[in-house]
Order: C-alpha cells, then structure tokens, then sequence
C-alpha cells in the first residue's frame, strides 16, 4: 500500500487543465477522494465531468496540473489494474450473450470475482442467454456495472451510471454501491443529474461548475450548514445583513427566501428558518454560478 493510500486519498487531482481546441473544459481543478467514500460528482452539461474522469481514468491527457490515481500519476502504463471506469457509452459487445460476456471479462480479469458479478446478474434480472443487443439500455448498464464491479477494484469512476435505469433498479445499484464500500473499502466517483437519488447512492457531493470544482463536502454536512430562511419581501434591512452570507435570494408573491450559508444568529422576526433538502442547496449553487458567469 502506498504512502498516499495509508493517508487515505485514493484519487488526488491538483491544479488540473484540460484544454479543448474551443477552450478549456477543466481549470485549476483540486479534488481528493477518500478510501471508500462515494462521490456524487455534479455539475450542468458541459462542466467537465465527463473530461475530468477520463483524465482521471488516464484516457485523455492533462494540459496542465496533474491527477495521481492511487499514489501513482493517472495513465502512467500499463495503467491501473486497480480502477474501473465505466463511461457513457457502455463498452459491450452487441452480439455476445451476456454468459459470455461475462466469460470473456473473466478471462480478460486476473481478479475476477465471479460469485459477485453472478450475485449482480441475478439481482438485475439478467437473462443469460440473451445477445446484448437485445438488452434493454438500463439491463446493459447493470451487465457493465456487474463487469466493472466484479473486476475487484479500489477504485471505480461512473460517467452517469444511474441515467438510463428505473427507480428501482437505481435503488438497487445504490445498495450495491454502498455495500461495496463499506465491505471492501471501494472508493467510487460517479457523475449524476438525478439529484433525488445521489442522497440514497453516495455520502459526498463533489460540484463541478465552469471547469473547477466549486464544493466538496460531505452530504450531511452540506444540508446542515445551510439554512433557509423565508421573510416579506420589503424587509430590505434583514435582506442587507442576510446578503453577505446568501447562496441564492429569490422573490415571490410578497415573499423573498434567502438559501445561507450557514446558520443565522437568531432567525429575524417575522421569518421563517428551515433546513433545506440536498436538491435546494445544489438547485440554488448551480443557478448562482450560472448567474455568475453570466455576469462575468
Ligand atoms: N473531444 C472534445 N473535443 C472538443 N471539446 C470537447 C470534447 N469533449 C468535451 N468537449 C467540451 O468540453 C466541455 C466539457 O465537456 P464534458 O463532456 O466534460 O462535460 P460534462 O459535464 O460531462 O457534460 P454533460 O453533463 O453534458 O455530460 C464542453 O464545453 C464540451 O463541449
């Protein structure tokens, strides 16, 4: 086990940059991933999620900064046995069965652990002897989630895993996530725009606004240090003193609601203080850096 896995952090990027022809799409980017943390990683399209985990994954280089995936440089070859990346599209092949797609992944895999990916298979509902090709889109993401997962490894990277399934089965790869974690330590970072559910899948938010990740935090964390705090809309004096600590202040009908960071020293009279949920705090953090690259 290396130094920086003993400490801890799994996944370090420092002061990363990606540059497209068109501009950068990843600027002085830092985040560092925990042993057996899930990590919700967020952000509109075209932030740079899908740019930051395959400079992660050592599949796209890095113009600047750097990305250390296990104590050693991302893409340093012959790469990282120890880190799956399952991207958007799922990497299968249309015309096998699912048998032996899970054949030829064994024989590809010197750590595979078969009793897990047959566990993750029957827990789908997959039909093994079914081509591929005739899955349905949610049945090929559990079939590339059972491959990636059963490869065994530290550390997995899920370019929106959780898009094309049900409910049901959203819940169950959450379950399968968390259980991965806690039992053998597995650190995961998966983008995501279905924000009612990262709360059951993962117990961090990683924001990812404008190329640069803009919070990082623990969920729990992140709802509890917020407030909301909701007063008429012509109290402009309260509004001053709220303004400096606000994250979004919004009006309606006679009345302003006021997302703060942090906790007010008492709750102004005539307002209302409540705890947000999770989708209020990311709702309001992505409006207001859109408003602030608007104004930029
Ligand atoms: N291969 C590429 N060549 C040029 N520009 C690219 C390329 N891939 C991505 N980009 C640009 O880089 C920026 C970030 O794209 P990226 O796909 O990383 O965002 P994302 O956050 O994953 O988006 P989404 O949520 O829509 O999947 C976008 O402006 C996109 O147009």
């Amino acid at each position: 086990m290396s130094s920086e896995q003993a400490h801890g952090a799994i996944l370090q990027v420092h002061d990363a940059g990606v540059r497209y022809r068109r501009g950068w799409a990843l600027r002085h980017c830092e985040l560092e991933l925990s042993a057996g943390s899930i990590t919700a990683l967020v952000g509109p399209n075209g932030a740079g999620k899908s740019t930051l985990m395959l400079a992660a994954a050592g599949l796209l280089e890095l113009t600047e900064g750097r990305i250390d995936v296990l104590g050693a440089p991302a893409g340093t070859s012959p790469g990282h046995p120890e880190l799956s990346y399952l991207g958007q599209a799922r990497p299968l092949y249309r015309q096998f069965t699912v048998d032996t797609m899970l054949e030829l992944a064994r024989h590809l895999n010197t750590s595979w652990d078969g009793p897990l990916a047959d566990r993750l298979c029957e827990e789908a509902r997959l039909d093994r002897g079914a081509r591929v090709r005739t899955l349905s889109g949610g049945q090929r993401t559990r079939l590339a989630l059972a491959i990636v997962l059963a490869r065994r490894p530290t550390l997995v990277l899920l370019d929106e895993p959780l898009a094309e399934l049900d409910p049901l089965a959203r819940l169950e790869v959450a379950q399968t996530l968390l259980a991965q974690a806690a039992d053998s330590g597995l650190t995961v970072l998966m983008s995501s725009h279905v924000l009612s559910e990262i709360e059951d899948a993962c117990d961090h938010l990683a924001l990812l606004t404008g190329g640069r990740i803009t919070l990082h935090a623990p969920i729990e964390h992140l709802v509890q240090r917020h407030r909301l705090l909701t007063g008429p809309d012509d109290d402009e004096t309260t509004l001053a003193t709220l303004r400096p600590a606000a994250v979004e202040i919004r009006r309606s009908v006679r009345q302003v609601t006021v997302l703060l960071d942090g906790r007010p020293a008492v709750v102004p009279e005539g307002w209302t203080e409540a705890e947000p949920t999770l989708e209020e705090v990311v709702i309001a953090r992505l409006r207001a850096a859109a408003d602030h690259r608007e104004a930029a």
